[in-house]
């Protein structure tokens, strides 16, 4: 399974360049797409959903031209955006039972397995007899899951699911996604690095409607093996720092101390040690190669 995006471009009324030409082949598995706020991820995913034309392009899911053939896609298509509707005072059974009838699956049998496989995948069965409009923003992301899965679909796009859930549904959550994104393309974008890092197999940087990089997490924080360094220093050495090196990042440790992280090939000055490069290490210094880019073109 193959969902592949040639010089897919999408400039707004208002002139915002939101898609500024992607090219990226996607396979079966998690993908991530990580990005700041504004970077352009839901336009990216709107248009793979065929909610919305691009200027310039074009998307096949294998050999299918997806956005000269959308009804036929749709088929084959999970979405779940970054905010969706609000629930009637139903439970979750009945009201997937009332989505599948919708969606076609007549024989009640046949709805009973599916709806009851949806609610396992999803981890609701428990709850599967309370109102949805009473289930938690964890649960309603769940829910959204379930649902479409009932016409199991070949792609699955997920935007931002994560964004203000606690910690714990949050683990739930990317738990259900690892696993069905075994058997599914699974688009699930993100700004969280952390998402990306315990969950996909594969993954690309997205700013200013631009691919900034793709490649599995692994490879990609390879890439960085022995440059990164750090060192502690004062709240008033760090402007200093900031003229001199190219900081990454800085953040406090547990003991109250100011760690700054440096990419650099070689030793930046004795006070730094060498560090494991991480995926936010990464992220970092693809947006700030990109700014840098930007700024001097
Ligand atoms: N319908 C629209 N009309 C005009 N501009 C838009 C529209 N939708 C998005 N934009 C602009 O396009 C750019 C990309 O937005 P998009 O929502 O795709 O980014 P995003 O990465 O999903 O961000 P966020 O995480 O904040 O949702 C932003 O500058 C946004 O303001």
């Amino acid at each position: 399974m193959l969902l592949s995006l040639k010089n897919v471009s999408k400039t707004y009324k208002n002139g915002v360049k939101a898609l500024d030409n992607v090219s990226i082949d996607i396979h079966a598995g998690m993908f991530g797409l990580l990005g700041p706020n504004g970077a352009g991820k839901s336009s990216l995913m709107r248009t793979i959903a065929t909610l919305q034309a691009p200027d310039g392009g074009s998307i096949h899911l294998d050999d299918l031209d997806i956005l000269n053939n959308k009804i036929e896609f749709r088929k084959t298509l999970g979405y779940l955006p970054q905010e969706f509707g609000v629930y009637p005072k139903m439970s979750a059974h009945d009201l997937l039972h009332y989505f599948a009838q919708l969606k076609g699956i007549s024989n009640s049998s046949e709805r009973n397995a599916i709806v009851d496989k949806a609610l396992e995948v999803t981890n609701l069965s428990d709850v599967r007899h309370k109102h949805v409009a009473g289930y938690s923003g964890g649960m309603k992301q769940r829910f959204g899951i379930a649902q479409l899965l009932l016409n199991d679909p070949k792609l699955i796009i997920v935007d931002e699911p994560t964004a203000g859930l606690d910690p714990a549904e949050r683990h739930r959550f990317l738990n259900v996604l690892r696993e069905i994104g075994t058997n599914h393309i699974v688009i699930f974008s993100t700004h969280i690095v952390d998402d990306v890092k315990e969950l996909c197999t594969d993954m690309a940087i997205l700013n200013g409607g631009k691919i900034l990089a793709q490649n599995t997490p692994k490879n990609l924080v390879k890439a960085l093996s022995g440059t990164i360094w750090k060192t502690t220093v004062t709240k008033d050495q760090l402007p200093t720092y900031e003229a001199s090196y190219n900081i990454i990042s800085s953040s406090f440790d547990e003991d109250s101390n100011l760690v700054i992280r440096v990419m650099n090939d070689t030793q930046p000055a004795p006070e730094f040690i060498p560090t494991d490069a991480s995926l936010e290490d990464v992220y970092f210094t693809t947006l700030k190669q990109e700014q840098q880019i930007e700024l001097n073109s």
